[in-house]
C-alpha cells in the first residue's frame, strides 16, 4: 500500500484534516498529446474526499471535469500524480489496479444500456460478468430495481423507457456490485428540468441508502449545491481547483431548499466565481 504524503502547502481543498480519506487525489495532472497539439487538461489537482461524502464538481466546458472523473474511474491514465482509493494507488504508470476498480460504479450522461437486453439483464450484467449465480442475480436485481423505482419494468427493453427511467437503470447497474464509490458524469444532463429535479431527489435518497461516496459532475450550479456536501469548482486551461465550497445544509434536502436563503447565497457566490473567469478572459 502506498500512502503519499500530504502536500506541504495547505490549499483550501486539503485544509480539512483527515488521516484516512476515502479518496486522495494528489498532484494530479493530465496532458493530452495529439497530432494537432498538446492540451494541458488538468494540473496539480489535490483533493481529499471522505467516506459517504457527496462531492459535486462544476466548471466551464473544457475545464477537465470529465478527464478528472475518467482518471478516477480507471479509464484514462494521468500524466502526473496519483488517485488513492481506500488507501490503494489506482494507477501504476498507465496500468490500473483492478482490485480498486471493483469498488467503483460509473454513470455517464448517456445511459449506455444494451438495446437487445431487457432491463433485468441490463442491471444484472456486471453480476453476470462476475459469475454470480442466476438466483442470487435475480434477487439483487429486484432489490436494485425497487431502489430506483423500476420494479415493474424488468421485462421491458430500454427503447420502451423514458430518458429518466433509462438513467435510473444505469444507476441501478452501477450499484449492482455494491460500489463504495459512485462516479457520475452529468448523469441528468440530457433530461428535461422537471425530470432532472426528480432525479436529483432520487440520487440523494439512493446515496443515503447505499452509503456510497459520490463524485458528481455537473454544469448546473443549483444541482451542484442542492446535492453536494462540497462543491469543487474547476477553472480551465489547465484545469485547476479554484474553490472548494462547503454546503452546510441539512439532509435530506427537498425541493423547498430552493427557497432557502443559505442555498441562494451559495449559488450566488458560485455564479460570481464562474463569471470572474469570463472577466479574466475578456
Ligand atoms: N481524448 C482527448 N484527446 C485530446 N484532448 C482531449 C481529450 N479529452 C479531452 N480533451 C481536452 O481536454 C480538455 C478538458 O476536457 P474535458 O472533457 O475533461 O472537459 P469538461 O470540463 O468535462 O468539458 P465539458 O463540460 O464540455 O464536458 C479540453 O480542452 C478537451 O478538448
Amino acid at each position: 500500500m502506498s500512502m503519499q504524503t500530504q502536500p506541504t502547502v495547505a490549499t483550501p481543498e486539503t485544509a480539512v484534516p483527515d488521516a484516512s480519506p476515502e479518496i486522495r487525489i494528489s498532484g494530479l495532472g493530465k496532458t493530452y498529446k495529439t497530432e494537432r497539439g498538446t492540451t494541458h487538461a488538468l494540473s496539480d489537482i489535490n483533493l481529499d474526499i471522505h467516506k459517504e461524502e457527496f462531492v459535486s464538481l462544476i466548471g466551464r466546458s473544457g475545464c477537465g471535469k470529465t478527464t478528472l472523473l475518467r482518471i478516477m474511474a480507471g479509464l484514462v491514465p494521468p500524466t502526473a500524480g496519483q488517485v488513492e482509493i481506500g488507501g490503494r494507488a489506482l494507477w501504476d504508470q498507465e496500468t490500473v489496479d483492478s482490485s480498486v476498480i471493483r469498488r467503483l460504479g460509473v454513470v455517464f450522461q448517456d445511459s449506455n444500456l444494451f438495446p437487445w437486453y431487457n432491463i433485468e439483464d441490463n442491471i444484472a450484467l456486471p453480476l453476470r460478468l462476475r459469475g454470480v449465480k442466476k438466483n442470487e442475480r435475480r434477487d439483487r436485481v429486484r432489490e436494485l430495481a425497487e431502489l430506483v423505482g423500476l420494479e415493474n419494468f424488468l421485462p421491458n427493453y430500454p427503447r420502451e423507457l423514458s430518458g429518466g427511467m433509462r438513467q435510473r437503470v444505469a444507476i441501478a447497474r452501477a450499484l449492482s456490485d455494491n460500489p463504495e464509490l459512485l462516479l457520475m458524469d452529468e448523469p441528468f444532463g440530457a433530461l428535461d428540468a422537471l425530470t432532472r429535479e426528480k432525479m436529483n431527489m432520487e440520487i440523494q435518497r439512493i446515496a443515503l441508502a447505499t452509503r456510497a461516496t459520490v463524485v458528481f459532475v455537473t454544469h448546473d450550479i443549483d444541482e451542484a449545491v442542492s446535492l453536494g456536501d462540497r462543491v469543487v469548482h474547476l477553472t480551465p486551461r489547465p484545469g485547476r481547483i479554484k474553490d472548494v465550497v462547503e454546503v452546510p445544509l441539512a439532509r435530506p434536502r427537498g425541493l423547498e431548499i430552493k427557497k432557502d436563503a443559505a442555498f441562494h447565497g451559495l449559488v450566488g457566490n458560485l455564479h460570481t466565481s464562474l463569471n470572474e473567469e469570463d472577466d479574466h478572459e475578456s
